[in-house]
Order: C-alpha cells, then sequence, then structure tokens
C-alpha cells in the first residue's frame, strides 16, 4: 500500500519493499504463528528502485529467510512522493514483463499477477501466457456482476449456473446476518457488510435509487433482512431476476501479447543476495 497514513509512517505498506530482510523476518514469524500458508502482495519497485535486479533481490530475500512461496505482484512501481494512492494505482506504468520473468527465474515460486487486468478475457489470456493466477481488483469491485458473473464459466469452465442476483442476495442476507456484530461493540456493523454489494446493480434502472435507499438504511438498519426489505424496493424485478447474460463481455485479448519478447536479462543473485540461501 502506497498510501501516506500507511507508507507514510516509514516502517509499513510499500516502503517494506526497501527492507527484504525484515520482510522476510517478518513472515517467518506470521508463518510461524499460523497454520495457513503465507503470501506476500507486492509491486515492482519502489520510486528509483525500480529496476528487475532489485525486484529479485526482494523476492530472493524474502523467499530464502521465510517460508513464503507465493507473491501476488502488483505490475507497477509505487511513489512515495505524495501523489494519492488512487493516482499510485494508475500513474506508474504496468510493466507485465516484470511478472513473467519472474516465472522463469524463480520456478519453484508461485506468483498472482495483478494490476490492469479488467474482465475474464483479460485473466484467460494472462493464464494463456503461463501466470500461475491471476488477482481482480478495481473491476471486481466496481462491476462485480458483469465481472465476477462469468468467472466459473469462462474462467473454470463450469456451466452455466443461471443465478440471480435474488437469489446471490438471499444468500448473503444469511450469511450477512450470521456475521453481523460478530466481533463486538457492534462490529461489522450492517454498512461494513453490505459494502461490497453496492455496486451490484451498476448501470442496471434503480441504481441510483437503491444506493441512496442503502444510505438512509444504514442509520437504523438492524439485521440485513431488513436491510434489503427497504432498499430491493428499487431495483425492478426484471433486474432482480435476470440471470447473468449469455456472453463473456469485452475484454483486450492481446493485453499480453509478445511479452515474452520484452523480458528483462535473467537474474543472477549476487554473492551478497546468495548468502540468504
Ligand atoms: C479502495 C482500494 C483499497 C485497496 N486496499 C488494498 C489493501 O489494503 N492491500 C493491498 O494489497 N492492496 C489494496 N488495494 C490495491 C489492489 O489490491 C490492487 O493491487 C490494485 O487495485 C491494482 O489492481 P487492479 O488494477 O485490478 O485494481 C486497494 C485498491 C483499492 C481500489
Amino acid at each position: 500500500c502506497p498510501s501516506p497514513k500507511v507508507a507514510g509512517h516509514g516502517c509499513f505498506g510499500v516502503r517494506l519493499m526497501l527492507d527484504p530482510k525484515f520482510v522476510g523476518e517478518a513472515m517467518s514469524v506470521i508463518a510461524a504463528n499460523t497454520n495457513v500458508p503465507v503470501s506476500v502482495k507486492c509491486r515492482i519497485g519502489v520510486d528509483d528502485h525500480d529496476s528487475y535486479n532489485e525486484l529479485c533481490d526482494f523476492i530472493y530475500k524474502v523467499s530464502s529467510l521465510s517460508p513464503t512461496r507465493h507473491f501476488i505482484i502488483h505490475s507497477r512501481k509505487a511513489l512515495l512522493n505524495g501523489i494519492s494512492p488512487a493516482d499510485n494505482r494508475r500513474i506508474p506504468p504496468l510493466k507485465y514483463e516484470f511478472y513473467y520473468a519472474l516465472l522463469r527465474d524463480f520456478p519453484d515460486l508461485t506468483f498472482t499477477i495483478n494490476g490492469g487486468i479488467n474482465s475474464v478475457v483479460e485473466a484467460n489470456a494472462a493464464l494463456r501466457e503461463g501466470a500461475h493466477g491471476v488477482m481482480v481488483g478495481r473491476a471486481a469491485y466496481h462491476y462485480p456482476w458483469q465481472t465476477l458473473g462469468h468467472v466459473d464459466t469462462a474462467i473454470y469452465g463450469a456451466p452455466s449456473s443461471g443465478i440471480t442476483r435474488r437469489e446471490i442476495l438471499q444468500r448473503y442476507q444469511e450469511y450477512g446476518d450470521s456475521v453481523l456484530g460478530k466481533d463486538g461493540n457492534n462490529r461489522p456493523n450492517i454498512r461494513e457488510v453490505a459494502k461490497p454489494l453496492l455496486n451490484l446493480f451498476y448501470s442496471e434502472p434503480g441504481n441510483g435509487l437503491w444506493k441512496r435507499k442503502a444510505d438512509s438504511a444504514f442509520m437504523h438498519c438492524k439485521t440485513m433482512k431488513s436491510f434489503f426489505e427497504e432498499t430491493l424496493v428499487a431495483i425492478p424485478d426484471s433486474v432482480l431476476d435476470a440471470p447473468i447474460a449469455g456472453g463473456v463481455p469485452s475484454g483486450r485479448e492481446d493485453l499480453f501479447a509478445n511479452v515474452h519478447d520484452f523480458l528483462p536479462p535473467q537474474y543472477q543473485a549476487r554473492e551478497e543476495e546468495a548468502l540468504y540461501a
């Protein structure tokens, strides 16, 4: 995270990439205190520490010092010069060739690609070039129905489930009501539990009214059931009961075209780095 609130404090967020030894040691402690596999999400560099070799040194040290075997690579560097977090997700250019070079140079590790991948078409394009996995951030959040609705069929080859948003919300209601207030002090609250749903009707009739109703329902609703009773009247039945549209949405099929022609030179761990092995 490049946010000044986080990285600005000097020892959190993306600034940690400048101290791979510390990250390796921290990951070691984290891994020793959990039963699940641990992973690191990082950028490809920070400010002018943006060479492919420096990225490799980071991966090499962290994976040598800790059991971390999985890295999620947001394939642009971060700028710590005070630009907003949103600009930091837009301005530094994406360098997918660094990601694909990591697959070549660290064959024993797992890498998930992230950054600027906006549809299942583009996720499949990344997988075709050899990506181990794909993380989609903003597209999934801003257009969940359009982006995620096609994942099972287009990525995993499952038959279309024909599920509707009404059915999804019924299941979400059960889940939401089972977690509300569980952490104590009324947390998570309705707003926190319902937030991931707010873009579910993006570009559909009733979307604006549903969001306004949601804003006012956050003030007093105590259950997801009452939240939905109060807000879903904004959405026509034809929208609530429509299954995901058949065709896969468009995307840039050629997003990773020729990426393998532009890979940086192979990584050679320097002697100093080799000490970590
Ligand atoms: C509102 C928002 C909050 C985010 N918070 C985090 C976070 O806490 N940790 C993290 O690693 N990335 C965070 N990200 C970054 C995303 O995980 C992702 O790396 C980034 O958006 C690029 O992927 P995309 O182009 O698919 O969105 C956040 C992104 C957004 C838009």
